[in-house]
């Protein structure tokens, strides 16, 4: 896998989001904030509340429906697929028709939805330009992280696109293989939603030992962003860096006996494999159409 940082010049791209909803608006805030400017921003959503909202909050142009999407070929044009996974298939033939009449070789697609594959979206869109990707909602504050991954078709300036849009809101790895981007789906693609539920379980325990509702959050969440700031500003090992914490028969001793006897570390396993699995199922399914 390579993490590679790279540089284009972004001045002359336009991005096109079919689906301006959680991860749409989070990509558009974090581009927004990180270089790109609203007029190189374009929006086909199909909720007109959300799609108002978009409007009012980033000033990106809204497209009313894809029959109205036209790519003025002057620009390096980009189409991020932000619908959800079951809405692709539709969405991308009804997209197909519009790149039918594009100049070669029409815009770089690059897809976010969990699961659909490289060869699904390609034979749905009649189009091989296409990237996948997996951001995740730290996008929104420019601290996301992305996994990206394609195929041999795709050369190293289109890689390169779509890697200067990801870093745009955070940081990118490349996997190597196309069936990793379940497992980069399941580890940090739906990995907030694990830290939120860990926040939610922290500050609830706290306030079940009696601390009042503000001083849990706090405790909490300052000891999240503490403890992970640390190990990210630190070479050692994470577990080097939770023996440190843990004195001998002391209280961290006490509650990580009891996380481990109760399979803590298995629970996480057992869960993101449920979600990888979950991602390469609706990769079947949907592929079937
Ligand atoms: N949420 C996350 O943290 C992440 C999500 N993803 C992927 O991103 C994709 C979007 O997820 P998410 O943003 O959470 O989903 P949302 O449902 O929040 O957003 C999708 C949006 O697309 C709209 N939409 C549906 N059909 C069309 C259409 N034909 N044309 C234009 N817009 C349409 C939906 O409107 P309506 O609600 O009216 O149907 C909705 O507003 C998914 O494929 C998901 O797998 C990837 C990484 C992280
Ligand atoms: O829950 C989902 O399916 C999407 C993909 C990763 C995060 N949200």
């Amino acid at each position: 896998m390579s993490t590679n940082q790279n540089h284009q010049n972004i001045s002359n791209v336009h991005i096109t989001f079919i689906g301006g909803g959680n991860m749409g608006r989070a990509l558009i805030s974090g581009l927004l904030a990180n270089g790109f400017t609203p007029q190189q921003i374009s929006v086909v959503e199909a909720n007109t509340a959300t799609a108002i909202k978009l409007y009012e909050d980033f000033g990106v142009r809204n497209i009313g429906s894809l029959d109205q999407v036209a790519f003025d070929f002057s620009k390096n044009n980009v189409v991020v697929m932000a619908i959800k996974p079951q809405d692709f298939n539709v969405v991308a033939k009804g997209l197909a028709a519009k790149l039918k009449h594009a100049s070669l070789p029409g815009p770089l697609i690059l897809s976010i939805a969990a699961g659909i594959r490289l060869s699904d979206m390609s034979r749905w869109l009649d189009h091989s330009r296409c990237v996948r990707a997996m951001p995740n909602t730290p996008a929104l504050i420019g601290q996301g992280i992305t996994g990206l991954f394609a195929d041999a078709t795709v050369n190293a300036s289109d890689r390169n696109l779509a890697q200067t849009i990801c870093n745009a809101v955070g940081q990118s790895v490349w996997v190597p293989e196309e069936t990793l981007m379940d497992a980069v789906t399941a580890v940090s693609g739906s990995g907030p939603a694990y830290v939120f539920a860990f926040l939610e379980a922290m500050q609830s325990a706290g306030e079940k030992l009696g601390l009042d509702a503000a001083s849990a959050r706090k405790l909490a969440y300052a000891t999240l962003e503490g403890a992970s700031q640390l190990a990210h500003n630190s070479d050692e090992h994470a577990g080097v860096l939770r023996e440190r914490v843990t004195s001998k028969g002391g209280t961290t001793a006490a509650a990580l006996e009891v996380m481990k006897q109760e399979g803590w570390n298995e629970i996480l396993e057992k869960a993101i494999a449920a979600a990888s699995q979950r991602g390469k199922a609706m990769g079947d399914e949907l592929g079937k159409n």
